[in-house]
């Protein structure tokens, strides 16, 4: 298993390095002898040469843009994703990949895109509406085994309102009928009543791309962090004894062996 890079311009990077998650696999992994995942930050556009995946963290997604603009990142993070390797985008993150973003400031922001969705910024209000939420979220359970919630932690966080055939939905959060809805620009007001329950997109999946619109990094539970390192290998549907297997397989000497998969024990 490769290098993980987590763009550092801004926001919750050194959560999804520090924090709980890497860490944490880092050293089940280890404590089992498996070495091999190692978070790296990342701020110039070289630097993704030297890693074989990416976490877009949360944060302002308008003020890492304009740092990633200042930095000339642009044309690389769009190789990245073109290239086909695993990104994934974390509430501001998440922002970032998406092909399109409505919501934003005056004037826009530079989006990387990739992943066919229409995201809308600060959908569940400001950051006093901030909020925790359990999330059904079958695919994680099915492949990370576990609880059968996820605790979403949304802090300012979007929603996803459109999707494209390729993405797959992970989860959604549903909308209480007479929940009132502010758009970023304060002005638009949105009223649900016609419909008693609205449901929307919180976390997709589309071919490497991953976006979830809350922060599994302020979590303990690292069962994103485990589902987004197995998008790296070919293995995307092998339990975690599989990480296991492509780390000590990938460290062999005998390169025939790495795709010897899974090893089950
Ligand atoms: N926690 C977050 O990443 C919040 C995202 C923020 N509301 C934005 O639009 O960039």
């Amino acid at each position: 298993m490769g290098v993980v890079g987590v763009l550092a311009l801004q926001g919750s990077f050194n959560e999804h390095i520090a924090g709980n998650n890497l860490r944490t696999l880092m050293f089940r992994m280890l404590s089992l002898r498996r070495l091999g995942v190692k978070g790296v930050e990342i701020r110039k556009p070289e630097q993704l040469q030297s890693i074989s995946s990416l976490i877009i963290p949360g944060g302002e997604s308008t003020t890492m843009a304009k740092l990633a603009e200042f930095h000339n990142l642009f044309p690389a993070l769009r190789e990245f994703v073109q290239m086909g390797k695993p990104v994934w985008g974390t509430c501001a993150g998440l922002i970032f990949l998406a092909n399109k973003a409505v919501g934003q400031k005056e004037g826009g922001q530079e989006l990387v895109g990739g992943l066919d969705c229409t995201v809308h910024r600060n959908y569940f209000g400001s950051q006093i509406q901030s909020f925790e939420a359990e999330l059904l979220v079958p695919e994680l359970t099915s492949k990370e085994g576990g609880p059968d919630t996820f605790r979403g932690v949304f802090i300012r966080a979007p929603a996803i309102l459109e999707v494209g055939p390729e993405v797959e939905v992970l989860a959604d959060y549903p909308i209480p009928s007479n929940k009132v809805l502010y758009s970023s620009s304060a002005v638009e007001i949105q009223e649900e009543s016609a419909v008693p329950e609205k449901k929307v997109i919180v976390a997709v999946k589309q071919g490497k791309l991953l976006g979830t619109a809350f922060h599994p990094e302020l979590t303990a539970d690292t069962r994103w962090h485990s589902y987004f390192l197995k998008m790296e290998s070919d293995f995307g549907g092998a339990t975690s004894d599989a990480i296991v297997a492509v780390s000590e397989a990938a460290s062999s000497s005998d390169p025939r062996t790495k795709y010897d998969l899974p090893i089950f024990r």
